[in-house]
C-alpha cells in the first residue's frame, strides 16, 4: 500500500543542535602553576560540546556545528565525538587553520583554577553562516552559549543566524552567556551582543555574577526579571553551591536548592552540566522547577571530577544519584 500524502514537515532529526569551539584540554595532574607542571592529561573541552557530550549522554539525539583543524587535536576531538555518539554532520575539518587547546590547573581546595587559552585564529573561530545547516533547522531546540559570539565576527553572525533560523522553524532556544571577556574587544560589546542573542532565547541560564555584569542587577530576581521583560520565556539564575533561582513568564517561581557535595575537586563545566540539566528535563517535559532540580543534580556532580565532562552522567548515573 503506498503511505498516505501527508503535507506535514517531516519530524526533525535531532533533538538538540548545538554550535561552538571544541578544545583539547590539557589538565595539570599536580598542583602548581601551569609554567611549572611538567605533566598534564589531555582531555576534550568547549562549553557547547560538554553541554552535547552531556545530552547525548543521555540519550537526547544531539549534533553539533564546528570546524575542526586537520591535525591531531582535531583528530583527537573527532574521535571523542565519535565515542560520545554525536551527530557529526555539521563538522567540519578547515585544512587551513589549527585546532584550540586550553590548559587548566589542578584546584584541589575547590578554588577556580587557572586557564590559559591557545584558540586565537582556530578553525572554529572561522565559523560562519557557510556552516549553518542547508534546507531548514534539523533539531527541535538550539544551544547556544556567548562564547561562540566572541570568537570572530563571522561567528557572531552565525550564532544570530542560528537562532533566526531556530525560531522560524519553530523550535526552542536555550542560551548560557558563559562569560569569556578575555574573548572580546570590550565589555560594552560583549554585553550588548550577549543581551541581544538572550532576547531571542526562549531559556536564559546566567549565573548571579554573569547577571549582575549583564544586567547591574544583583539580586537573582531582578535579574531574571530583565531577561524575562527582555522576551525570555524562562530564566534560571545558577547560584554555585546554594543551587538555582528560577522564574518563568506567568508563571512560578523560586530556588531549587542546591546538593551537598562532601568534596569539590574542580568547579568548571558546572554550569554546563548544569545546562544539560535544564534542557534536557525540560524538553523531556518536566516542569522548570523540576529542570532546575535536574539541573543541581548534575552541577553537583560535575564538581566532584577533574575533567570538565568527567562527571556528566549517563541515563542510568543520573537516575541513581536520584
Ligand atoms: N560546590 C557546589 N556544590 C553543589 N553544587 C554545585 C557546586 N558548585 C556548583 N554547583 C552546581 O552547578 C551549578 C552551576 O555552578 P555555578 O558555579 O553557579 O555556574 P558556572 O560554572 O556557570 O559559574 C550550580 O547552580 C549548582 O547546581
Ligand atoms: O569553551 C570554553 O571557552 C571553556 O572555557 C571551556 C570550559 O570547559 C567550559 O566553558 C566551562 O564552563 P562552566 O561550565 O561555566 O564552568
Amino acid at each position: 500500500m503506498q503511505p498516505a500524502t501527508t503535507f506535514e514537515a517531516p519530524a526533525p532529526v535531532l533533538d538538540v543542535l548545538t554550535v561552538g569551539e571544541p578544545m583539547a584540554l590539557f589538565m595539570a595532574t599536580s598542583p602548581g602553576e601551569l609554567h611549572a607542571v611538567s605533566d598534564y592529561r589531555r582531555v576534550a573541552a568547549g562549553a557547547e560540546l560538554n553541554v552535547a557530550t552531556g545530552l547525548a549522554r543521555l540519550g537526547l539525539r544531539t549534533g553539533y556545528i564546528t570546524r575542526l583543524g586537520a591535525d591531531s587535536f582535531g583528530r583527537f576531538l573527532q574521535g571523542e565525538l565519535a565515542r560520545e555518539g554525536i551527530d557529526e554532520r555539521h563538522v567540519a575539518i578547515d585544512a587551513a587553520h589549527s585546532t584550540g587547546f586550553m590548559m587548566k590547573t589542578r584546584a584541589d581546595d575547590g578554588r577556580d583554577p587557572q586557564i590559559e587559552y591557545f584558540r586565537k585564529g582556530s578553525a572554529a573561530s572561522h565559523l560562519s553562516i557557510a556552516d549553518a545547516p542547508a534546507g531548514g533547522f534539523p533539531a527541535r531546540h538550539l544551544h547556544l552559549t556567548g562564547i561562540t559570539p566572541a570568537l570572530s565576527p563571522a561567528t557572531r553572525e552565525l550564532a544570530f543566524h542560528l537562532a533566526r533560523q531556530a525560531r522560524a522553524a519553530g523550535a526552542t532556544i536555550s542560551f548560557d552567556p558563559n562569560l569569556r571577556p578575555r574573548l572580546w574587544p570590550s565589555r560594552e560589546a560583549m554585553v550588548d551582543c550577549i543581551n541581544a542573542l538572550a532576547a531571542l532565547s526562549d531559556l536564559v541560564l546566567p549565573g548571579l555574577s554573569e547577571g549582575e555584569l549583564l544586567t547591574g542587577h544583583t539580586t537573582p530576581e531582578a535579574v531574571a526579571d530583565f531577561y524575562l521583560s527582555q522576551g525570555a520565556r524562562q530564566v534560571v539564575v545558577k547560584l554555585g553551591p546554594e543551587g538555582a533561582f528560577f522564574a518563568e513568564q506567568g508563571g512560578a517561581s523560586g530556588i531549587a536548592a542546591g546538593l551537598p557535595v562532601s568534596r569539590v575537586v574542580d568547579t568548571v563545566g558546572a554550569g554546563d552540566g548544569f545546562a544539560v540539566g535544564v534542557v534536557s528535563g525540560l524538553l523531556e517535559g518536566l516542569t522548570l522547577t523540576g529542570a532546575a532540580a535536574r539541573g543541581n543534580a548534575i552541577g553537583a556532580r560535575v564538581v566532584q571530577f577533574p575533567g570538565d565532562s568527567d562527571g556528566l552522567p549517563t541515563r542510568a548515573e543520573l537516575d541513581a544519584a536520584r
